[in-house]
């Protein structure tokens, strides 16, 4: 494994999923964690897909977020084509607010499973936290920087609300 390679893959089957899926590349610098985004459509770029889901571990990535609206087929086919962890992000579209997007990477077959999270932007970053949760269990110092993390959400809370 080439270590030096990114450790996370943020795939989007689009541009337009950008805004929403920079929420994860800013959580995962925010915790240091190296990663790459790349845009892979199962349904657009199938060759770009089957070559990057067969080709994942061995360029050295050890978690995949994947972010698709609609008939999100592109975490479930990564899934398929790897053994690595894939984290799905329900992108919302325009037409159905994103529960089809949701229901489409929600609904895996046992045996190929994808850890889907909530819809849009929450949901990226909460794929970048449970990515950098996944990663922390062999580092010691990410561990610390989750923690760290942590905390500063906790001190960021008010007591009371401003009236
Ligand atoms: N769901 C997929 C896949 C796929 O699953 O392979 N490829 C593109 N898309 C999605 O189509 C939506 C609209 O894309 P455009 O904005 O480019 O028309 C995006 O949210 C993208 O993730």
């Amino acid at each position: 494994m080439d270590r030096t390679a990114s450790r996370v893959a943020i795939v989007m089957g689009s541009q337009s999923d950008w805004p929403t899926m920079q929420a994860a590349v800013d959580t995962l610098g925010q915790l240091e964690v190296s990663c790459e985004a790349r845009i892979v459509s199962a349904h657009r770029t199938p060759d770009r897909l089957h070559a990057f889901g067969k080709g994942a571990a061995e360029e050295g990535f050890e978690v995949v977020i994947a972010g698709a609206g609609g008939a999100a087929h592109l975490p479930g086919m990564i899934a398929a084509l790897t053994h690595l962890p894939v984290l799905g992000v329900p992108v919302q579209s325009r037409a159905l607010s994103g529960l089809d997007s949701l229901l489409s990477i929600v609904q895996m077959p046992a045996g190929v499973p994808v850890g889907t999270l909530a819809i849009g932007e929450a949901g990226a970053t909460n794929a970048a936290l449970l990515a950098a949760s996944i990663l922390a269990l062999s580092d010691d110092s990410l561990a610390d920087r989750l923690r760290a993390f942590r905390a500063r959400q906790t001190g960021d809370v008010a007591d009371r609300p401003v009236a």
